[in-house]
């Protein structure tokens, strides 16, 4: 009870805006959640002071909304400490009929209002909460937000069947579970079935895969890209759910993708070769705090700022690969102007105003919310995370005066970074400034350790979380008063660049200053997107769609990487034969590896455009889908058997060894599999009846082929009879039995 009481006293004094600068206050989490074994529920504060008085001072609350920016930063602040419903989509490449009978067994499992309650933690104990029906999202086709976060889904015993049955569709590839913001970029790229198109910097993929639906049913493809060569491997996983040869991965840095002769800047042409160019870049993430409880607490402005650069130089990179008239979608999931704004300004004045934002009708008029982008912002630095790294900064004065750094006050004194000895500070090594600067995880090093925080998705919204609390008097909102909220938090202005000291201007350069009035006038920056995680109860994120391309000169070069291996006539005609492939793309079959494990195909509109990358500079992760793989098994009696993943490109080319199962068969198959695997038996040591229907089916598959599939492989590929061969070797009865299991696995596996 004791605990208790005081959790309830601290709860008091912030509501009161009290204590806001404990040293101790996350410490005193910990224990939180350590007395939360055995006594009533956490209660944790959400709150960055430094984090609401720079977007305060932004004018971010209030901008493009009708509601006053008091009500706005108080619903900015109530959404923000909820956590973040669930949503999915189902995808277009899913029929209609299993579009409708989802949607009906996901209705009837949840129910109509109120069937489904769950229980959460609440300061006084457990409470219970009806749940409300799933509802389709209005701007995204088949896309649904559930009333209810992810982490409830998978913990809530009461949810148990509902997300055994998310999981399924969304293993077969036929839904997609994916935050509703980040499936605004792909509706903002309005893609057609015929569209090239590059995402610049796609792991984990889910975007990808969206885009990949638009182009898979047409003769268009997507080069998806990430820096990140593990991550890269996630997006293959990701997309493989999709299993289409439209697709290539490759690994650069987006701001050295590299270009194809063809499409090379050489003084003539300025073509790119892309329809449609993705770039959603990596970001400090502040929009996703409704996943990552974290991000309050590790917010730093400095992250944003340095950041602003290769965020600028990836998305150019991308406007070089665009083809004139293309479009380009930019986005994050962060509310910063340095990363957005500032952003597609300066693309603008270094294309020469060749680009320009384009307003996306697709979403505004399917009841989509959002605001403009800003035209004006405020360039800051984080003092204090200067003092946090070298330890107490002597003379605590201002330290950034007009027009230059004072020398003096770079003296610092023992802090736990300089082992205690007073020294000058190392040369502009300012928090986020060096090691930060590019993270090859994709997310600054705040973003990724925020990750690692208590996800407020175990709280629920009524009361368990402490929603903070601002003065909102009229004098509270005076520049002076907002500008003094910031400095308290060690937060400064530079009015212009030629205030920023010469050891900053690397991470605030002069483009990360907002237009002057005349420019602004041009730029059409109100036509971004903003979207607050209180619009449309989503997380933060910001999207600029914009028309235009080229503009770039063209720089490095890769190391030749390539991944693409012709087939060898003798393997190609073996195939032919073997299944009697007639009319077939011959030519976009090809293998990764001269021991050609696998087969794999690639659209041939794909081949070409690698074809053209002269000098070999694409580093390839991933093409194509496997059509055939190497049967490497002792008893394998077809050399090349057909894949899952790509047997719908095989199969209609197919002339032999294909054979029509029916409904029931099929069924038979899918059973005997299941049961095999649950009880991790051999074929030979399933049930009697399971073992009969199997029979059946193998002998209907025989009448069907009129050959029995065993003897006539082995004897076309080895040339050999394989009764004969068992008898001659003289092998025992439990050898052949276990041979025999062997090859019915084998023959189950190719079932
Ligand atoms: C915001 S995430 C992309 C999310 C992805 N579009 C999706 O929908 O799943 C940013 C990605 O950019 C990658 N990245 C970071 N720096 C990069 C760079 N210089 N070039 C290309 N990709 C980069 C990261 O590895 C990360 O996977």
């Amino acid at each position: 009870m004791g605990k208790y009481s005081n959790k309830n006293k601290k709860r008091k004094d912030n509501r009161n805006g009290g204590n806001r600068h404990n040293s101790n206050r996350h410490n005193s989490n910990k224990n939180d959640s350590r007395d939360n074994r055995n006594g009533p529920p956490r209660v944790k504060e959400m709150r960055s002071d430094r984090m609401v008085a720079y977007y305060t001072y932004q004018n971010v609350f209030g901008h493009g909304t009708k509601v006053s920016k008091e009500e706005d930063r108080k619903s900015f602040l109530e959404a923000s400490c909820r956590p973040l419903n669930a949503s999915f989509r189902i995808t277009k490449l899913a029929t209609p009929e299993f579009k409708e009978q989802f949607t009906a067994r996901m209705q009837e499992i949840l129910g109509s209002d109120g069937q489904i309650t769950i229980t959460y933690d609440t300061p006084s104990g457990k409470a219970v909460r009806k749940l409300k029906p799933p509802q389709p999202i209005p701007f995204i086709e088949n896309g649904w937000m559930l009333d209810v976060d992810r982490s409830t889904i998978r913990k809530n015993k009461g949810l148990k069947s509902f997300f055994e049955f998310l999981m399924v569709a969304s293993d077969s590839g036929l839904i997609t579970r994916q935050e509703t913001v980040s499936m605004v970029p792909p509706v903002a790229l309005s893609i057609e079935p015929h569209h090239l198109v590059l995402d610049t910097c796609a792991a984990p993929g889910s975007k990808t895969c969206q885009i990949l639906e638009n182009v898979s049913l047409g003769s268009g493809w997507v080069m998806a890209n990430d820096v990140n060569v593990s991550r890269a491997h996630m997006l293959v996983h990701q997309c493989k759910r999709i299993n289409s040869p439209s697709l290539v991965v490759v690994t650069h840095a987006g701001q050295e993708m590299p270009m194809p002769k063809t499409f090379r800047n050489d003084g003539e042409g300025n073509e790119g070769w892309a329809d449609r160019v993705l770039c959603d870049v990596p970001c400090t993430g502040d929009g996703t705090m409704r996943k990552n409880a974290g991000i309050f607490r590790k917010w730093s402005v400095n992250q944003q700022n340095n950041i602003h650069k290769i965020q600028l130089d990836i998305a150019l990179r991308g406007v070089r690969q665009c083809k004139v008239g293309g479009l380009v979608v930019y986005s994050t999931c962060s509310m910063s102007p340095m990363e957005n704004e500032a952003v597609v300004a300066q693309i603008i004045r270094e294309t020469g105003y060749a680009v320009e934002v384009e307003e996306c009708r697709e979403l505004s008029e399917k009841g989509f919310s959002c605001r403009g982008g800003m035209t004006t912002w405020k360039v800051m630095d984080d003092r204090d995370a200067t003092r946090r790294h070298f330890g107490e900064v002597i003379e605590d004065k201002p330290r950034f005066k007009k027009g230059g750094w004072d020398h003096q006050e770079r003296q610092v004194k023992a802090g736990d970074d300089d082992g205690g000895e007073s020294r000058p500070a190392k040369k502009a090594k300012v928090e986020g400034q060096e090691g930060d600067k590019e993270d090859p995880c994709g997310e600054t090093k705040a973003a990724e350790e925020a990750k690692r925080e208590p996800k407020n998705g175990k709280m629920s919204e009524d009361g368990t979380y402490i929603i903070p609390v601002y003065d909102d008097s009229p004098e509270k909102w005076s520049s002076e008063s907002m500008i003094a909220d910031c400095n308290k938090e060690g937060l400064w202005e530079f009015k212009t660049h030629s205030d920023v000291p010469s050891h900053l201007t690397a991470s605030i350069p002069k483009g990360l200053f907002p237009p002057t009035p005349a420019e602004a006038s041009r730029m059409g920056l109100e036509k971004c997107m903003r979207i607050m995680p209180q619009d449309m109860d989503t997380g933060g994120f910001f999207v600029t769609e914009s028309s235009g391309g080229g503009g770039q000169k063209d720089s490095k070069q890769h190391n030749p990487n390539q991944e693409i291996i012709p087939l060898s006539p003798a393997l190609t005609s073996s195939l032919v034969d073997f299944y009697g492939l007639s009319g077939a793309p011959l030519s976009c079959f090809f293998a990764r590896t001269h021991t050609a494990k696998g087969i794999m195909y690639l659209h041939p509109s794909v081949l070409s455009h690698l074809a053209s990358d002269d000098r070999g500079q694409y580093k390839l992760v991933h093409s194509g889908v496997q059509v055939f793989e190497k049967n490497s098994k002792n008893l394998s009696l077809v050399p090349y058997r057909i894949h899952q993943d790509g047997v719908r490109y095989a199969a209609p080319y197919m002339n032999k060894r294909k054979i029509q199962l029916s409904n029931r068969d099929y069924c038979t198959l899918v059973r005997a599999g299941i049961e095999r695997k649950e009880n991790q038996l051999r074929t030979c040591m399933l049930e009697e009846a399971t073992r009969k229907e199997l029979q059946g089916v193998r002998s209907r598959m025989e009448g069907e082929m009129r050959w029995d599939p065993r003897d006539v492989l082995e004897e076309e590929w080895f040339g050999r009879d394989r009764t004969k061969d068992k008898e001659g070797k003289g092998k025992g009865e439990e050898e052949e039995k276990e041979e025999k299991g062997k090859e019915e696995d084998e023959e189950d596996t190719k079932a």
